[in-house]
């Protein structure tokens, strides 16, 4: 059953269709002129990637299951490089396809693989957690790490469609649901105050996996995902403090380097949460935002049990992280700020002074 369908229009028009007992419509997207499908998955989905192989068997497709590290380990050029072997030991050719079904660690290897196996092949993503369905597996960005920072290795490259089933959702930890909501909290903040609304109305049905507050959140979050990817899939239409989609990109910056820092043991979102506090108190100390709206942030994201704090004596480190950000233009960091509610721009070389600031407002002892 399809609670919604939402298109996503950059350079291949393909919809994001979010329901439930949707995993029957795979192998349809996976496409008729497909002769195998390798199906990437963590430990955690095999039960579903076999569900999926046994589906393409039936509609004639070939599946090549293919078990990849769980979390932020499959992310790596060793795991991108063994799945490589396996298409090539398995002679997959431009007529085969790739199937991502997992958390964003996930779906971001497969889109990478499906993009650089023979330059490309057909990619359909199936998204299992929530942070996946509302970001990760909508919108073309694939990519893995590199010791040196997050996603600094990745191509562009969009899925054929995007299968969101709610119904996945129910046997994932709540720390993950927390996580995902962080994401849907910044669509709130820099598109669609809706969203902030709803979740402060009431938490505990925003983190109840089978309600219908939760499901609409995602129909939310993954129509400002589409809106903003279609109109600016590479990321290149930002001018001076004018954002084009560097805007979801708002929380990550610091977001990311706390990601590394922690060695990836913190989950996205609860990066991008503490991320997200930060570049709110930097946009007061300059003047863009009251601090009620400062307030506002670290209240919703408290309010979801997320973490909004980080290490004082870490500073340093964050500030030499920051500055592999893509976003950063030779020695210039550039953040996503807001000038308002819903109204994302660019602060390009704030003040050491006003950064220290702004890090001191969320650092803990
Ligand atoms: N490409 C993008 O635009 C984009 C956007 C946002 C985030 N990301 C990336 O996504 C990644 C984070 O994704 P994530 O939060 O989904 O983490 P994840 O992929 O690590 O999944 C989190 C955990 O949930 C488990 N899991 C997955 N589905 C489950 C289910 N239905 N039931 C029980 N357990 C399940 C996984 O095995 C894993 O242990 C990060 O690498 C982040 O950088 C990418
Ligand atoms: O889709 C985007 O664009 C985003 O920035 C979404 C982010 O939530 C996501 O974490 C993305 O992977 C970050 O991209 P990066 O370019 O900063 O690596
Ligand atoms: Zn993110």
């Amino acid at each position: 059953m399809t609670v919604a369908s939402v298109r996503v229009s950059a350079d291949d028009p393909y919809d994001v269709v979010i329901g439930h007992h949707l995993h029957d419509r795979i192998p349809a997207l996976v496409g008729d002129g497909v002769r195998r499908a390798a199906v990437l998955h963590p430990p955690t989905m095999l039960d579903a990637a076999e569900r999926v192989a046994h589906a393409l068997t039936a509609a004639g497709i070939e599946p090549v299951k293919v078990d990849v590290p769980d979390g932020e380990a499959a992310k790596t050029a060793q795991v991108a490089a063994r799945c490589w072997s396996v298409l090539g030991s398995a002679g997959f050719t431009r007529s085969d396809a790739v199937v991502g079904i997992g958390g964003g660690s996930t779906t971001d290897l497969a889109g990478f693989v499906a993009a650089t196996w023979l330059r490309g092949v057909r990619l359909v993503t199936v998204p299992t957690t929530l942070l996946a369905m509302v970001d990760a597996a909508v919108g073309g960005k694939t990519g893995i790490n590199t010791p040196e920072g997050k996603n600094l290795v990745g191509a562009f490259y969009e899925p054929a469609g995007v299968i969101c089933d709610l119904d996945t959702l129910v046997s994932l930890p709540v720390p993950e649901l927390r996580s995902g909501l962080a994401e849907v909290v910044k669509c709130g903040f820099i598109a669609d105050p809706e969203i902030l609304t709803l979740v402060e109305t009431d938490p505990a049905a925003a983190l109840d996996p089978a309600g219908p507050v939760l499901a609409e959140l995602v129909r939310r979050a993954v129509q400002v995902k589409a809106t903003v990817v279609s109109a600016d899939l590479r990321e290149s239409t930002s001018v001076g403090t004018r954002v084009g989609r560097e805007a979801l990109n708002y929380g990550h910056t610091l977001g990311h380097a706390i990601e590394q820092h922690e060695q990836y043991r913190w989950r996205h979102g609860e990066a991008i949460s503490t991320g997200m506090v930060f570049v709110a108190e930097l946009a007061h100390r300059a003047g863009l935002i009251d601090h009620q709206l400062v307030a506002r942030h670290r209240d919703l994201l408290t309010g979801l049990g997320l973490p909004t704090t980080y290490r004082a004596d870490a500073y340093e480190d964050l500030r030499a992280l920051m500055a592999v950000d893509k976003k950063s233009r030779g020695a210039t960091l550039r953040f996503v700020v807001l000038h308002g509610l819903a109204r994302p721009a660019i602060l390009a070389g704030p003040e050491p002074e006003l950064l220290a600031a702004a890090y001191a407002a969320v650092s803990r002892a």
